[in-house]
């Protein structure tokens, strides 16, 4: 105590020369402490501002509704929705509507039964996939924040999807493949393994998730679509995933290369590898 009340005159001397000997240092810290803490506060408003405005807006049971309603609030909004990537990419396009609708097309052509999604968010994506599969066909979508993940759970929900048709899993991706055999073991899909694995979750962690869904034999032999939602135009945001696939040419191919999105196919040709 004594030396609490013998230190508190000299505390402005001690700032003072804290400033001047680490001022770079501290000046550093405090940018970095507000960044993370306004990219904190921006990404929990967001979901939780997203959240609010489609679910009291649209109609409920209609999954059309929910996902015009994301596109609304986008015009005015910055969010995460995998529809809004190509806004600045492509100005004279409907901005919300761009990479939806290669989305779109993917599932269309592919028809996938069982679809692995990393990186749930809002639903958005997740009831853009799940309004277009055919019968039977299932999401299993990955959200590493649990808050989050209950958000993105009701919305799936409101879209009028039910769990036979969706499960949330409240993990990280990593976490969710270790696991999943179980999920697939459960599920009674004719499935051979999963159909489509959309990546959109952290760009880091696409070639580990990856190796890891290989190692695990989950992804389906005869042919499994993978996309990856790129998020910058940082040329190396994808580049680990992208030189691992092409070397592996016996298993992947590429599809289609846009600024935003990849499509690779993956194909366990057993054949010729045994041959
Ligand atoms: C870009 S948002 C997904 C947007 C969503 N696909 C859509 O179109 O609405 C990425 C999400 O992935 C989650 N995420 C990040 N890393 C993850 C990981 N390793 N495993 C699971 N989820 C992760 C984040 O919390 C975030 O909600």
């Amino acid at each position: 105590m004594w030396l609490i009340s013998l230190s508190l005159p000299l505390l402005p001397t001690i700032i003072i020369f804290v400033y001047f000997r680490y001022h770079v240092k501290v000046a550093s810290l405090c940018r970095r402490a507000l960044a993370w803490a306004q990219s904190l506060m921006r990404g929990r408003v967001c979901v939780k501002d997203v959240h609010a405005f489609v679910f009291t807006n649209c109609t409920h049971g209609k999954a059309d509704s929910v996902l015009e309603m994301f596109h609304r609030y986008a015009e005015t909004h910055h969010t995460l929705s995998v529809g809004q990537l190509t806004a600045r990419d492509h100005p004279p396009k409907p901005a919300v509507m761009v990479s939806g609708d290669m989305l779109d097309e993917v599932i269309k052509r592919t028809h996938p039964l069982m679809v692995l999604e990393l990186g749930t968010h809002c639903g958005y994506s997740t009831v853009r996939m799940l309004r277009l599969l055919p019968p039977g066909g299932r999401v299993i979508t990955v959200e590493t924040d649990s808050v989050t993940a209950d958000l993105g759970e009701e919305i799936i929900m409101v879209a009028g999807f039910k769990h036979a048709q969706f499960q949330v899993l409240p993990c990280s991706s990593a976490e969710a493949i270790s696991s999943l055999h179980s999920y697939l073991e459960a599920d009674q899909s004719p499935s051979e393994g999963i159909d489509l694995v959309l990546m959109d979750h952290d760009p880091q962690q696409y070639l580990q998730d990856l190796l890891l869904l290989e190692r695990e034999e989950l992804l389906c032999p005869s042919g499994c679509t993978v996309l990856l939602i790129k998020r910058t135009r940082r040329d190396d945001e994808c580049r680990e995933i992208l030189d691992y696939v092409r070397k592996e040419e016996n298993c992947y191919s590429i599809r289609t290369e846009f600024p935003q999105m990849m499509e690779i196919v993956y194909r366990k040709d057993v054949q010729r590898r045994e041959g």
